[in-house]
């Protein structure tokens, strides 16, 4: 029984975030009673709620209290309130964003597990899926074009335009493909790099440095694949991929394009991890659903919670070394899909599926822990 006490920055945000968040905030509870470690949680506006608490997206008091964290559990932030707001105000480029680059979160992690009962709530058919497959997408986070320079928008030759920038130093590509490699080298040994190298400059580096990084990992096979064909590939043949690593953009989209497969967005976590690990071999993090805060369906208690309660396992994981519990997250959600507890975006009608809300999904996962 380990004695310690950690300190989490919780930010629920927005739409779903905060009745998803609920539930990975149950489980958290269950398993801190269970093996004796104590959680300080710190709960703070972000996001929407930061704007509509605080004025602004990332209050200072939110920032003071991940930086004192040992790990940030996030929601999600955004939705139409706020979308007419200037862009730089609104929650994601004034919160999301910027929590990503305070602390230099540049590995994102995305376990895309399609688990052998989900197959039928995939859209992929069913004869290319069977038992399930599971992939892991390893996405730039930092750098690209959500953060490149210049950016502006200004009337250029009398008319309105609009500029991004896809800029990415060979060190930024280097640091997430040791991270791609090292993942593949503890899984199937085999790497899809995704790139658009037949068009971009900035894809012709990122693959010239992939094939430099894998002369140190001789034992893991690397492919290189165009972004277009891979999100045809995802849906053509999921089970020949085993880690996935690109860009920021392309990860975005790609991503849920995974999460879809496998059975829902509700279903994919993800861990944001910085340079370098503690001493301890943990890292400081950020870790969150893959999927937004689904404004379609917040508020009516229906949103699936896994994917912030696998997110929970995560931070478990890889920054408090919580081993154990996490395993126990991983397992017990295995089991309720198992027994076929389904929440909505989940359901196909089968006669074994037990329909279940937020909160009834929370339950069962506590229950099977
Ligand atoms: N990390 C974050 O905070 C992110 C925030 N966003 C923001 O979220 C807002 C909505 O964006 P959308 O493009 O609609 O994407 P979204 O991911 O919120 O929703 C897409 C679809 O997936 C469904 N979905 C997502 N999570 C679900 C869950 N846990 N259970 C059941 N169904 C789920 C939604 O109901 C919706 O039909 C926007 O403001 C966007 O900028 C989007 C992505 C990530
Ligand atoms: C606001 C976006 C950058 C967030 C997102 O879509 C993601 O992280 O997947
Ligand atoms: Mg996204």
């Amino acid at each position: 029984m380990s004695a310690k006490n950690y300190k989490i920055a919780v930010l629920a945000g927005d739409g779903i975030g905060p009745e998803v968040m609920c539930e990975a905030l149950r489980v958290l509870e269950a398993l801190s009673l269970r093996y004796g470690f104590g959680v300080t949680l710190s709960e703070q506006y972000v996001g929407g709620a930061g704007i509509d608490h605080a004025g602004k997206a990332l209050p200072d008091e939110t920032l003071r209290a991940c930086e004192a964290a040992d790990a940030i559990l996030f929601g999600s932030v955004g939705g139409p309130k706020w979308e007419n707001l200037p862009p730089n105000e609104q929650p994601e480029r004034g919160a999301l964003l910027p929590l990503r680059k305070h602390f230099g979160l540049y590995a994102n992690l995305r376990p895309g597990i399609c688990l052998p009962a989900l197959t039928h709530a995939s859209p992929v058919k069913n004869e290319l899926i069977e038992g399930g497959f599971d992939i892991l997408c390893v996405r730039e986070l930092t750098g690209g074009l959500y953060f490149g320079q210049p950016r502006y928008r200004k009337e250029i030759d009398g008319e309105d335009t609009a500029v991004d920038t896809l800029v990415y130093r060979k060190s930024e590509i280097e640091r997430i493909a040791r991270v791609a490699f090292e993942a593949a080298r503890g899984r199937r040994n085999l790497l899809t790099s995704v790139d658009k190298a037949n068009v971009l400059t900035s894809s012709i580096l990122w693959r010239e440095t992939i094939l430099e990084v894998a002369k140190d990992y001789p034992e893991v096979e690397v492919r290189h694949m165009y972004v277009d064909n891979a999100a045809m590939q995802l849906v053509r043949n999921p089970q020949q991929f085993d880690v996935l690593v690109t860009e920021n953009l392309f990860g975005d989209i790609l991503s849920d394009e995974m999460a879809m497969i496998c059975g829902s967005l509700g279903m994919l976590p993800s861990a944001s991890l910085c340079q370098g690990s503690k001493d301890n071999g943990l890292f400081f993090g950020m870790y969150e659903p893959s999927g937004g805060s689904a404004p379609d369906i917040a508020g009516k208690g229906i949103a699936n919670p896994i994917a912030q309660i696998l997110s929970l396992g995560m931070l478990l994981r890889y920054s408090l070394g919580e081993t154990a519990a996490a395993n126990d997250i991983d397992r017990a959600v295995r089991r309720v899909i198992d027994l076929g507890y389904r929440t909505g975006d989940l359901a196909t009608g089968a006669p074994n599926e037990i329909r279940v809300n937020t909160a009834a999904m929370g339950d069962a996962i506590i229950a099977a822990l």
